[in-house]
């Protein structure tokens, strides 16, 4: 199942530069891990915010939960899901 996801990531000011750094450093780690396990299928910046929108493939709702769920910044993300399906004029025959 693919879907769509935007975050909007708020880092509070006051916290202190190395935990906010550390968070950062395991959220890059945890990306990474899922874009090559061929679950976060695609990651863009929104160009002058911290913010980006991904596409994530995924069984089902609740493992798409559970994975945003457990993202070291998800504490301090505004999240955004939306369900994707195929649209009947795509010429990619592997979109589903
Ligand atoms: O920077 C962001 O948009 C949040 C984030 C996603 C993967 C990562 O490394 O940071």
């Amino acid at each position: 199942m693919i879907f769509q996801v935007e975050m909007d990531v708020r880092i509070p000011h006051d916290l202190p530069a190395e935990t906010a750094n550390a968070l950062k450093a395991a959220e890059r780690e945890r990306a990474q891990e899922l874009q090559r396990a061929g679950i976060w299928r695609h990651l863009w910046r929104h160009a002058g915010r911290y913010a980006n929108t991904s596409v994530f493939d995924v069984e089902s709702p609740q493992a798409l939960h559970d994975i945003l769920s457990g993202l070291p910044l998800f504490p301090f993300m505004d999240v955004k899901v939306t369900a994707l399906c195929r649209h009947p004029s795509s010429v990619r025959d592997d979109d589903r």
